[in-house]
């Protein structure tokens, strides 16, 4: 994933950051923890460039008051701008470290120097607003959502096919070639992942073919009660 500059996406902030590489970190296991009560939280994952944050975005704006990310926790600095607790939780790595003692995140990872993560205290505000709580998160932190007790439906989108993605990726022209082909090697496992835990019943597929019916399927997935 990335130049940490691309991490930050538009406000509502992602539950995660996406775009850098894979987590060095071998990411822990989160001991089952408090879940709250109120609204299922989502999670929507797929490969680099699939559209999530196209989608995401039309789904924020035409919902305001019924989805929401939930603020994740960096030890990477502020960029001018920035707010604590609303764009990250910026922690110092000490706090983080002992944040993940406590399992206190459901999933977290180091992207380059800097470590990440999404709390369940940060999930607990949105739902406990009344809100359906949205992760945008990556493989390895599907993962630990499934092994933590959140209760999370998993929404997989997916590419047509490889090379559409790769065009996607290109045409956005955000990304410096060495990035590009960083995020395709992660979209190639990251599309192999979804096949089978969409295969295995743990997660629903949406393919984003066609910008329209894929924003569509998604809507219904995220609208669909428990
Ligand atoms: N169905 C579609 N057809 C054609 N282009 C699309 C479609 N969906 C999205 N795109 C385009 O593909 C590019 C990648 O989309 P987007 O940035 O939303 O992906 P992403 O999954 O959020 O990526 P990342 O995980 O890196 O943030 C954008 O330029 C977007 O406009």
């Amino acid at each position: 994933m990335v130049s940490d500059a691309s991490l930050q996406k538009a406000s509502p902030q992602k539950a995660s950051p996406q775009k850098v590489s894979p987590p060095k970190a071998s990411p822990q296991t989160a001991s089952p923890q408090k879940t709250s009560s109120g609204p299922q939280p989502i999670v929507i994952s797929g490969p680099s460039g699939t559209g999530k944050s196209t989608i995401l975005k039309r789904l924020f704006e035409k919902y305001p008051e019924k989805f929401m990310f939930s603020v994740s926790h960096t030890t990477r600095a502020p960029r001018p701008g920035e707010k604590d607790g609303t764009h990250y939780t910026f922690i110092t790595q000490p706090h983080f470290e002992e944040l993940i003692r406590n399992n206190a995140f459901i999933e977290h990872a180091r992207f380059g120097k800097n470590l990440y993560g999404t709390s369940f205290a940060a999930v607990s505000r949105v739902t406990e607003a009344g809100k359906t709580c949205i992760l945008d998160i990556e493989m390895e932190g599907v993962k630990q959502v499934q092994r933590s007790d959140l209760r999370a439906r998993v929404l997989f989108l997916q590419p047509p096919n490889f090379e559409e993605l790769e065009r996607r990726l290109r045409g956005r022209g955000t990304d410096a070639e060495e990035d590009v082909r960083r995020r395709l090697d992660q979209a190639r496992l990251e599309m192999v992942f979804a096949t089978s835990e969409v295969a295995a019943g743990r997660g629903k597929g949406v393919v984003n073919d066609d910008l329209e019916k894929a924003y569509r399927e998604v809507e219904e997935f995220c609208l669909a009660d428990d």
